[in-house]
Order: C-alpha cells, then sequence, then structure tokens
C-alpha cells in the first residue's frame, strides 16, 4: 500500500512522529512536506495531496494541520476524495468500514501522539465493509 502525508505548520511535528512510525513498520510512506514549520497555507498542501490520491498514484493518503479541519474542508473538494476527520478510534475504524475514506485527517493540536499513531494504524489496516455501504459511497460520488 502506498500512502502520502502532509501538512501545514500546525500538523508538522506529529507528521514527521507519524512518517518515522510509518518508516519502521515498513510501509510505503511518501511525506509530501512541508519541511519545515513555518507557517503555510494547508490548501496549498491537502489540494495537491487530495489530486495525487485521487488519481490513483497513491491508495491513502494522510493530512495533519492544527485541528484538522480546513485539511478535511480542502481535501474534500477534490472530485473522488472522502476525507475523514478523526480523532478517535472508533471512527478510525468505521470511516473505513462504512465511507471507504482515503485521507485521514487529524488535528496536531487536538490529540497527543499515542492517541494519533493508534488511530493511523487502525485507519490503514481496516477494510471497507461493502454490502450496504456501497450504494451509500457511490451515491457521495453521483
Ligand atoms: O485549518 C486549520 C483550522 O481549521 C488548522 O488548524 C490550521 O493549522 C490553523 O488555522 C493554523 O493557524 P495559525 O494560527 O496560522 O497557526
Amino acid at each position: 500500500m502506498k500512502v502520502i502525508i502532509g501538512s501545514d505548520h500546525g500538523g508538522f511535528n506529529l507528521k514527521n512522529t507519524i512518517v518515522s512510525e510509518l518508516k519502521e513498520k515498513d510501509v510505503d510512506i511518501t511525506d509530501f512536506g512541508p519541511g519545515s514549520d513555518d507557517s503555510v497555507d494547508y490548501p496549498d498542501f491537502a489540494k495537491p495531496l487530495a489530486e495525487k490520491v485521487a488519481a490513483g498514484e497513491y491508495d491513502k493518503g494522510i493530512l495533519i494541520c492544527g485541528t484538522g479541519i480546513g485539511m478535511s474542508i480542502s481535501a474534500n473538494k477534490v472530485k473522488g476524495i472522502r476525507c475523514a476527520l478523526v480523532h478517535d478510534t472508533f471512527s478510525a475504524r468505521a470511516t473505513r468500514e462504512h465511507n471507504d475514506s482515503n485521507i485521514l485527517a487529524m488535528g496536531e493540536r487536538v490529540i497527543g501522539k499515542g492517541l494519533a499513531s493508534d488511530i493511523v494504524d487502525i485507519w490503514l489496516n481496516t477494510e471497507f465493509e461493502g454490502g450496504r455501504h456501497e450504494k451509500r459511497v457511490r451515491k457521495i460520488e453521483e
């Protein structure tokens, strides 16, 4: 599975933590930046990253800003993207099983690193359930 991760300055430290952890677990992870915690605008990272996921260059994406909100709003403007803003493990599992979300958004100013790591693990390793959820996801696309 190919995964791409990006942030703004508000999510920079958590992004780096998640990158290190995923590399240790041999996940194929690409760091889309930024490369420093200088102030940047989250849509400048959310949009191009989401376009790469929508185009199939990556299987899944992770976006982190201060709250995760700006990233999720921006990513969901891209057709084909189902970006879920998640700050608990129940939702991490549910959004994969029910929504087949292809981008995970989180807020570094909202949750700690331990919970964020658990959310990423669950989200990356939970399959879409299909069944009754198929037609609902299709309706989102339509
Ligand atoms: O988009 C956001 C809020 O919905 C993110 O949390 C941003 O990281 C935040 O707005 C950045 O704020 P800052 O005061 O410029 O650091």
